[in-house]
């Protein structure tokens, strides 16, 4: 089976105040650490991101930006886009502000996906960019943007979801589906 791992890159990062991707946890940039997570799992990684910020990521990353007529239109955009660039049987999703999960973590999340799109629930929060979408949702993913439902959750609840507890996937689920939104946050872990 053939899977593809999707960072997402994008967004303005306006809460962060600055683009989140290139945020530092340890030695290494939030877009590394999401690339180092998906890498052993998936046959290829691609990164989704904003078009001026192509140029500040490593030669060796494969880089792209949203589909042009969705550019900036947020996660959704950023998920199709990725789909779209690689043929594959499924899609492993991460978004590039939660720096503390793990590839083990996803591993799991990949035993627990049978079809559809898979996502995390941790501590009554849902984590729906912590996901698994199979090929076929890229149709309902370019609907909705193309008539402008662009939450997330709301496609998940229209659609076949399947939602995994944080604690069968990690048995530190509060730091590890820490979302970085903001500086503050970082300088807490
Ligand atoms: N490719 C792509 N990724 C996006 C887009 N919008 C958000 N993301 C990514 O999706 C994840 C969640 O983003 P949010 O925190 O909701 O939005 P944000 O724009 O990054 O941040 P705020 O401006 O503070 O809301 C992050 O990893 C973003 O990099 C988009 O339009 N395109």
């Amino acid at each position: 089976m053939r899977t593809i791992g999707i960072v997402l890159a994008g967004g303005l990062s306006r809460r962060f105040g600055s683009p989140k991707a290139f945020a530092m946890s340890g030695d290494k940039h939030f877009y590394e650490i999401a690339v180092d997570v998906l890498s052993p799992l998936c046959d290829q990684v691609v990164i989704v991101t904003r078009p001026e910020l192509i140029q500040r990521h490593r030669e060796e990353d494969y880089v792209l930006t949203d589909i042009i007529e969705f550019a900036g239109l947020g996660p959704l955009a950023g998920i199709l886009s990725g789909m779209e660039s690689v043929e594959a049987d499924r899609y492993v999703v991460l978004p590039t502000d939660m720096p503390y999960v793990t590839s083990e973590v996803l591993e799991k999340l990949m035993g627990y996906h049978k079809k559809g799109i898979t996502a995390v629930i941790s501590e009554e929060r849902r984590h729906p960019l912590v996901s698994i979408w199979d090929n076929h949702f890229k149709n309902a993913l370019r609907n909705a943007l193309e008539n402008e439902r662009l939450s997330v959750m709301r496609l998940l609840d229209e659609n076949h979801s399947c939602w995994i507890p944080g604690y069968l996937l990690t048995d530190n689920e509060e730091l590890v589906f820490t979302n970085v939104n903001t500086p503050d946050v970082l300088e807490r872990g």
